[in-house]
């Protein structure tokens, strides 16, 4: 939404007494100072985790709750069931609660899955193909609903014979077994997988909270490349033909594109705290933090802490001033101004419009 035509504030964005959300003509929404701000004050926690992935590479190191990480040392309360390590019993606990019950169950559906292959399948790294175009896409999702309409039906409960209520059943034969087992044969994307269930599980235990994801700024053409795309179509068909049957009606193509065009300009990448954040151990959307905007010479600091992030002014900040941080990494801080803006367009999306860049 551009223009300041807009005036209302959108669902879970972030408010306080230091600032506000408001729109602006060319970046979106973006917070601004409504009084003074001396620096080092903490002006906003961010902690409504949405979706979170732990690449599988790091999952016995960093912990599933918390994003703990001991230098890469193996942590000691191990999940195998589910595929997550934990730094604590009470971390464990956390997350079983706050997965609940068929969370679980699903966790244990698709790690049985992944742990019953030869061999893992690696998550493609795709950086610089072309992505998919917004037909593309629609077709793809297409393409997948053949199948899953095949597999609901292998997976459907076949009602007693004497049950009355039958309404329109369709009894599942060959042809429907047979398209469950084609989904369970196509190649694992263990991150994209991961991602998706997070996401719809998320949505499944917080309904109410589904329209702060949705009010994000929203990405058309969020996949990387086709195999990107083509990660989350089996991924959506791998969901269907495995996790437990009440989740099945809340898997959609909808819900996983909804969820990858909020992720793709929202997530925040989950890093280690040292080494200026060098190990990249996955990446998660907190919604009332995506409202800061990014500039090149940024007035606050973000730090994460566990599952909630923090933001402190960095320096003084005026009445009236955006708050912004920055969404490039150390390295790519001290880039040039050409560099720095086409990491920004290529990963964000956007022409880089802050104080620094204009100013050159
Ligand atoms: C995490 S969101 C920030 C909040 C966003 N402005 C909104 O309305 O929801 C990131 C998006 O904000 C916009 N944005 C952030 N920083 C910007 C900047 N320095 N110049 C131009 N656009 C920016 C881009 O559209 C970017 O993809």
């Amino acid at each position: 939404m551009e223009g300041g035509e807009e005036t209302s504030l959108p669902p879970g964005a972030p408010t306080s007494r230091l600032f506000e959300v408001r729109h602006t003509p060319h970046s979106g929404r973006a917070i601004f100072a409504t009084q003074d701000i001396p620096a080092d004050t903490l002006v906003f926690l961010g902690d409504d985790l949405a979706v979170d992935v732990v690449l599988r590479e790091y999952r016995r190191e960093v912990c599933g709750e918390c994003f703990g990480y001991d230098r890469g040392r193996d942590l000691s309360v191990r999940d195998n069931s589910v595929g997550f390590a934990f730094c604590s019993e009470e971390c464990r606990d956390q997350w079983r609660d706050r997965v609940g019950e068929l969370g679980v169950e699903t966790w244990t559906a698709v790690e049985k899955m992944i742990k019953g292959r030869s061999r893992e399948d690696a998550d493609m790294v795709d950086v610089g193909l072309p992505r998919p175009k917004a037909e593309e896409t629609r077709i793809a999702w297409k393409g997948a609903a053949d199948q899953a309409a095949l597999i609901r039906i292998a997976r459907s409960p076949i009602p007693p014979a004497n049950d009355s209520d039958k309404g329109e059943v369709v009894e599942p034969t060959k042809q429907h077994r047979k398209a469950l087992q084609k989904a369970l044969m196509q190649p694992i994307s263990p991150d994209v997988l991961t991602f998706c269930i997070s996401g719809t599980l998320w949505k499944y235990n917080n309904p109410a909270k589904w329209d702060r994801v949705l009010a994000l700024a929203q990405d058309h053409t969020p996949y990387h490349s086709c195999d990107d795309l083509s990660a989350f179509t089996r991924s959506y068909l791998h969901m269907l033909a495995v996790c437990p049957l009440p989740l099945l009606e809340h898997i959609t193509p909808e819900t996983l594109f909804l969820l990858s065009s909020r992720d793709s300009h929202n997530s925040f990448g989950i890093r280690s705290l040292e080494d200026d954040g060098s190990e990249f151990f996955g990446y998660g959307c907190w919604p009332s933090a995506s409202y800061f905007n990014h500039s090149c010479g940024p007035n606050v600091e973000k730090a994460r802490v566990g599952r909630v992030w923090q933001f402190r002014a960095g320096k003084e900040i005026k009445m009236g001033e955006e708050l912004c941080i920055t969404y490039l990494s150390g390295e790519e801080r001290k880039s040039s101004r050409g560099t720095r803006m086409k990491t920004l367009k290529g990963n964000w999306g956007f022409e880089c419009g802050c104080v620094r860049c204009e100013n050159v």
